[in-house]
């Protein structure tokens, strides 16, 4: 199946399970991959066509902007649910890094695949 992809989206927000975390902002990076049939779009050489990385990208920086979870498990659940839901992806593989995190480490995170036939009610 063919991929639309975006990497390295950094996004700024409040997110983390220690008194000290709920008092900042810390930058979390997403790297995402979407199925999707590139045959149509590359045939009708129409955006409307596409999967539209911008708009997906767009609808995770408001989202994730607004958001104030506690673990990443979370915040990742509810970012695939999203393009699950709103852009009809049928499936979705995405890693979300904490950069910084722990000392020591380039990033930590989680990264999780889901796909609408099994998204839960
Ligand atoms: N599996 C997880 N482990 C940890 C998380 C998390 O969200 N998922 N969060 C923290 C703290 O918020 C940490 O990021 C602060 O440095 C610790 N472990």
């Amino acid at each position: 199946m063919d991929k639309v992809f975006i990497e390295g989206l950094q996004v700024d927000a409040l997110i983390g399970i220690y008194d000290w975390e709920r008092r900042i902002r810390q930058p979390l990076v997403f790297d995402i991959e979407m199925a999707f049939d590139n045959r149509i779009p590359a045939a009708s050489d129409a955006i409307g066509d596409t999967l539209n990385y911008k708009a997906v990208s767009k609808r995770i920086i408001a989202y994730v902007s607004q958001s104030g979870f506690g673990l990443v498990e979370t915040l990742a659940e509810r970012v695939a649910a999203i393009i699950l839901e709103e852009f009809g992806v049928r499936h979705v593989r995405l890693k979300l890094s904490k950069p910084g995190a722990v000392r020591g480490a380039r990033a930590v995170g989680v990264m999780i695949e889901r796909s609408a036939a099994t998204l839960q009610q």
